[in-house]
């Protein structure tokens, strides 16, 4: 079995593996979790618009079920979603995740993106999604991020997350959180790979002891691919001729130097995968060190190419057409 190194999280001194499995899009949850877990995950990454908490809780049971792990072994995170931004909703829908789960703590709990939504009613939608209405009715909501913050905080009061902390958030709204937080960010979630290497956030992030775990480490994936082939000419990073010398140079795949070019900056890393195989892959990311002149090469990609822009869903959901 893989095991992979942690960062420990200031305000908690928790630890917090490095490696982790995204759960948006996976499928076949319960089965893919529970061999994850088999093989040596021990941080799940999911959502409630991911729409598979319970299956993903079920996975962990068996798991903690069959002896295989404990419940204390496994950093589970999750996200509470725009929708619920409303200090009476964010309680409310923390509680509904952790049933979901069949848990009674998070170690993680993220505010997904900075943005509030109308709410929907869970009994009505759920998991709710951009659109209010299902459609394309996009309706925001008076909610400022302190209120949705202090509610945050109350959930670590309650013991219902060990840790807090915000996804998607700018270097302004980082600062802004730290000039009217009780309890700290542990962690910020960020889209992160060589063509968005976003340097100055993670050195504000370093600076304030705030750890960076990073998603869509090999670039968009899905249908954000689409708006990729709209925006630009670069070539997908599993084919760029940078990161595939590097991996034939150490024997690795253009996966695994991708993630390690992340694990080597000090950065979680939590890619999703349906086949067993990548799942092996993707966790053993710290069986090889890179130069400083190769991570510097794969950083030089940077091109502040960003493929999950909230502020896309605000306009006419442009990125679907
Ligand atoms: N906070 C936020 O707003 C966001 C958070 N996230 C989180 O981050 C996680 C990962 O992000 P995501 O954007 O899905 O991108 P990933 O980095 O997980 O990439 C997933 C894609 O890469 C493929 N893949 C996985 N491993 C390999 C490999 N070794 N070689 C080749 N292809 C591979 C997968 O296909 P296959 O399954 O077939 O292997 C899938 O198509 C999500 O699951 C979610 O938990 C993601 C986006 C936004
Ligand atoms: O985390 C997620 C992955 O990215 C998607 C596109 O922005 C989000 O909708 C989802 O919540």
């Amino acid at each position: 079995m893989v095991s992979t190194p942690t960062i420990t999280l200031k305000p908690t001194s928790q630890k917090m593996p490095q490696v982790g499995l995204g759960l948006w899009k996976v499928t076949n949850t319960a089965d893919t979790v529970y061999n994850a877990i088999k093989t040596g995950y021990r941080l799940l990454d999911g959502a409630c618009d991911y729409g598979n908490e319970k299956e993903s809780g079920d996975g962990l049971k068996r798991a903690i079920d069959e002896g295989i792990v404990k419940r204390e072994d496994v950093f589970v995170s999750s996200k509470l979603w725009n929708t619920f931004h409303a200090k009476e909703h964010v309680k409310q829908l923390a509680k509904k995740q952790l049933a979901d789960w069949g848990l009674e703590y998070f170690d993680l709990f993220l505010i997904h993106f900075p943005i509030a939504l109308e709410y929907v009613d869970p009994a009505v939608r759920y998991p709710p999604g951009w659109a209010y209405d299902g459609q394309n009715d996009i309706r925001s909501a008076r909610v400022p991020l302190q209120q949705t913050w202090e509610a945050m905080e109350e959930l670590v009061d309650e013991g219902l997350a060990k840790n807090i902390g915000v996804a998607n958030y700018q270097g302004s709204l980082v600062l802004d959180l730290l000039r009217y937080c009780r309890i700290r960010p542990s962690v910020l979630q960020i889209e992160h790979h060589p063509y968005l290497v976003q340097k100055d956030l993670i050195d504000l992030c370093k600076a304030e002891d705030i750890a960076v775990t990073g998603y869509s480490s090999f670039g968009p994936q899905s249908f954000l691919v689409l708006k990729w082939k709209k925006a630009c000419d670069s070539p997908t990073l599993f084919t760029h001729e940078t990161i595939t010398t590097i991996a034939k140079k150490h024997g690795k795949t253009p996966a695994q130097v991708l993630l390690r070019w992340a694990t080597q900056r000090g950065i979680a890393v939590i890619p999703k995968s349906n086949s067993q195989n990548r799942l092996l892959e993707n966790l053993d990311v710290t069986s090889f060190d890179m130069t400083p002149e190769e991570l510097a090469s794969i950083s030089a990609l940077n091109r502040n190419l960003r493929f999950n822009n909230p502020i896309d869903y605000l306009g006419k959901f442009s990125i679907f057409a």
